[in-house]
C-alpha cells in the first residue's frame, strides 16, 4: 500500500480512537447525545421530513463537533497552565463560547421544526 494511504488510515484510526474517548469520558458529550437521541426518537415519532432530518443532523453535529474541539481546548489550557490565570480564563471562556453559538443555531433548528407539531398537538 502507497505511504499516502496507509498515512490517512493511521489518521482515521486515531479519529475514531477520538470519537471513542469524547463519547465514553467527557460528560458535557454524553449528556447533549443523550439528549440528541431523544430527540431522534421524537422525529421518528413525529415522522419530520427529509428536510428536516437534514438540517436536525447538521445542527446536532455542529454541536457535538464544537462541543468535542471546546474539550480539547480546555485540556491543552489545563495541560499548558494547570494554575488560575486571568488569560487561561478567557481562552477557556471564548471556547465555550463557540459552543453557544452551536447551541444557539441548534435550538433555532430543533423550534421551527418542532413547534408546528407541538402546535397542532396543544
Ligand atoms: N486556570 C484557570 N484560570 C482562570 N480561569 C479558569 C481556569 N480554569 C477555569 N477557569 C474559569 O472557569 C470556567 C470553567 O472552566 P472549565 O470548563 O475548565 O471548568 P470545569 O467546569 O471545572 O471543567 P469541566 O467542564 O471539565 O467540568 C472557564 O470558562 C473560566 O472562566
Amino acid at each position: 500500500m502507497n505511504i499516502f494511504l496507509k498515512g490517512r488510515l493511521k489518521s482515521f484510526k486515531y479519529a475514531i480512537k477520538g470519537f471513542f474517548l469524547l463519547i465514553k469520558t467527557e460528560h458535557s458529550i454524553i449528556a447533549q447525545s443523550i439528549i440528541f437521541l431523544g430527540i431522534i426518537i421524537l422525529g421518528i415519532l413525529l415522522g419530520i421530513s427529509k428536510q428536516d432530518w437534514i438540517n436536525q443532523t447538521f445542527a446536532m453535529g455542529l454541536v457535538l463537533s464544537i462541543e468535542g474541539m471546546n474539550t480539547a481546548v480546555e485540556k491543552t489550557a489545563d495541560f499548558i497552565h494547570k494554575e488560575h490565570h486571568p488569560k487561561i480564563g478567557f481562552i477557556k471562556d471564548i471556547s465555550a463560547g463557540a459552543v453557544t453559538f452551536a447551541m444557539l443555531t441548534f435550538l433555532i433548528i430543533f423550534i421551527i421544526t418542532y413547534l408546528p407539531y407541538i402546535l397542532t398537538y396543544v
